[in-house]
């Protein structure tokens, strides 16, 4: 019998239980249960939301889009602050709640908040910075200024992998123009989505504004957020196939979108390389949140100067990690979010071996629990086998030799996804022919880890489109309104 587990939370008001619309807490039956992945207990039951919910929490966004909108930068970028401040303060509950339900160690989670709550410190500095623009006009009796306005009402799905920073994210950039927020997210961690509702509430984000919507109608749901006309902008991460059916949906409205997909990202080791700097890179890019993440590595290519010596550090350097519950002490990495996530893993393992891959490290589930898979590696792998061509969401890093650079360009970029890819190397020339070569939105040069809020972060070709973060990040919720002065000489 599943029993509900104790969170634990000094304030125990952040685990909230129902979809928030409109500034109110909404109960419904029946309920969801949020579990832990780490051990398959139930943390909490949370109101299973539907359409209709749904529609209401888009009718409060378009009820509060005119007076949000019409506060000054300056207003919005205060309540912005003080939400930024209280997500800090309560960073501890808040990773403890994030590693309870999503299952990645809780030295991670808290980064994650912090991660997080440095999009909403940014964007609510960025408020203050949408300006417009004037342009000479072709005659001298016309004047051409450029503004920027908020889109709109911004509709959102958002994944189970980072269930605090995909949303920060995304509300941060949509509230700084101007525009309101309904979200949908996972509806593995609800609990973390809820819980930046209740502190947006303490920061006095007004109702309406910020609405959050749980509930397992994936498509009902999906269908409201991508067509209903009162949504100007869709913006959603998660993976390739499920993007590529949104933006259909979304098409029959013609609403802005902005996606943030699939990856298959190339860890490129040339023999100029610092190994052991390209040991640690890897080492991070590949098991942060137990490789379930768009951007971790998911092929490692090494020249074959030095393929035996970085096999063999990089080797010692998976073995030593500590898999484990979250929240125990030194846990690196955690489980993966369901049994049936490590099937998937273990599957595209197996094909791969089939084909004549070895298992050098791991390859099997790990006695720790259900959702528990080895942190595993791979040599002799070539980029058709099934491991190089999927994205594995998963603690496994394939090894495939290559000869030149040349080579390693075209097989990093031998595949339809385009979103972050890595390299490490010594030589000036080679690192500018290098970045440039690679079909990705974001290159990580000798470095594993390089997302931040400051930076623009997206992908190219099935990768998705648009940039999250960065100055760039708030173009997606503005629209551009060009206002033609005439009469200058009457
Ligand atoms: O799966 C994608 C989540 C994005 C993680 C990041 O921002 O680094």
């Amino acid at each position: 019998m599943q029993t509900l587990q104790d969170t634990g939370l000094r304030d125990p008001q952040l685990l909230k239980c129902c979809s928030y619309i409109n500034g109110r807490w909404h109960h419904s039956e029946p309920t969801l249960a949020v579990t832990n992945p780490a051990n398959g207990e139930v943390i909490a039951e949370v109101s299973n939301a539907g359409i209709a919910e749904t529609e209401l929490a888009v009718s409060a966004a378009r009820n509060a889009f005119k007076a949000w909108s019409a506060k000054t930068a300056n207003e919005r970028a205060t309540l912005m602050r003080a939400w930024f401040n209280l997500v800090m303060e309560n960073q501890d509950d808040l990773g403890r709640l994030l590693t309870l339900e999503q299952g990645k160690p809780l030295a991670e989670a808290k980064g994650e908040i912090a991660y997080g709550a440095g999009f909403i410190e940014w964007f609510a500095e960025e408020a203050r910075r949408v300006y417009g623009d004037t342009i000479p006009a072709p005659s001298g009796d016309k004047r051409i200024v450029v503004i920027k306005q908020p889109v709109g009402v911004v509709a959102a799905i958002t994944p189970w992998n980072f269930p605090n920073a995909m949303i920060a994210r995304k509300a941060a950039a949509a509230l700084a123009a101007g525009c309101t927020f309904v979200v949908r997210p996972a509806t593995q961690t609800p609990l973390s989505a809820l819980a930046l509702a209740e502190l947006a509430e303490r920061a006095g984000i007004p109702a309406g504004v910020f609405n959050v919507v749980i509930g397992d109608d994936a498509k009902g749901m999906g269908k409201v957020l991508t067509q209903h006309p009162d949504i100007a902008k869709f913006t959603f991460t998660g993976s390739t196939p499920v993007g590529k059916a949104l933006i259909s949906q979304c098409a029959t409205t013609v609403k802005k979108v902005s996606m943030e997909l699939g990856g298959n990202a190339p860890f490129i080791v040339f023999d100029d390389s610092d190994i052991d700097a390209a040991v640690d890179g890897a080492l991070v890019s590949k098991y942060r949140n137990a490789g379930q993440t768009c951007v971790c590595t998911n092929r490692i290519l090494v020249q074959q100067g030095v393929l035996n010596e970085f096999t063999e550090k990089f080797t010692a350097a998976v073995a030593a990690l500590k898999t484990g519950d979250g929240l125990a002490e030194g846990t690196q990495v955690g489980p993966m979010i369901s049994s049936d996530a490590v099937s998937d893993v273990e599957a595209l393992v197996q094909a791969s071996v089939a084909a004549g891959a070895k298992v050098v490290l791991g390859g099997a589930k790990d006695g720790s629990g259900d959702a528990f898979y080895q942190p595993t590696i791979l040599s002799g792998v070539t980029n058709e086998m099934p491991i190089a061509k999927n994205e594995i969401f998963g603690p496994v890093s394939p090894i495939i030799a290559f000869e030149d650079e040349t080579d390693a360009i075209a097989m990093a970029n031998d595949t339809d996804y385009g979103l972050a890819a890595y390299f490490y190397s010594r030589d000036i020339g080679r690192i500018w022919r290098v970045a440039e070569g690679l079909e990705y939105g974001m290159v990580g040069i000798n470095e594993g880890i390089i997302s931040n809020a400051a930076a623009p972060f997206g992908g190219v070709k099935q990768s998705g489109n648009g940039r999250e973060g960065s100055k760039y990040g708030l173009d997606d919720y503005l629209e551009i309104k060009y206002l033609c002065m005439g009469g200058l000489n009457r």
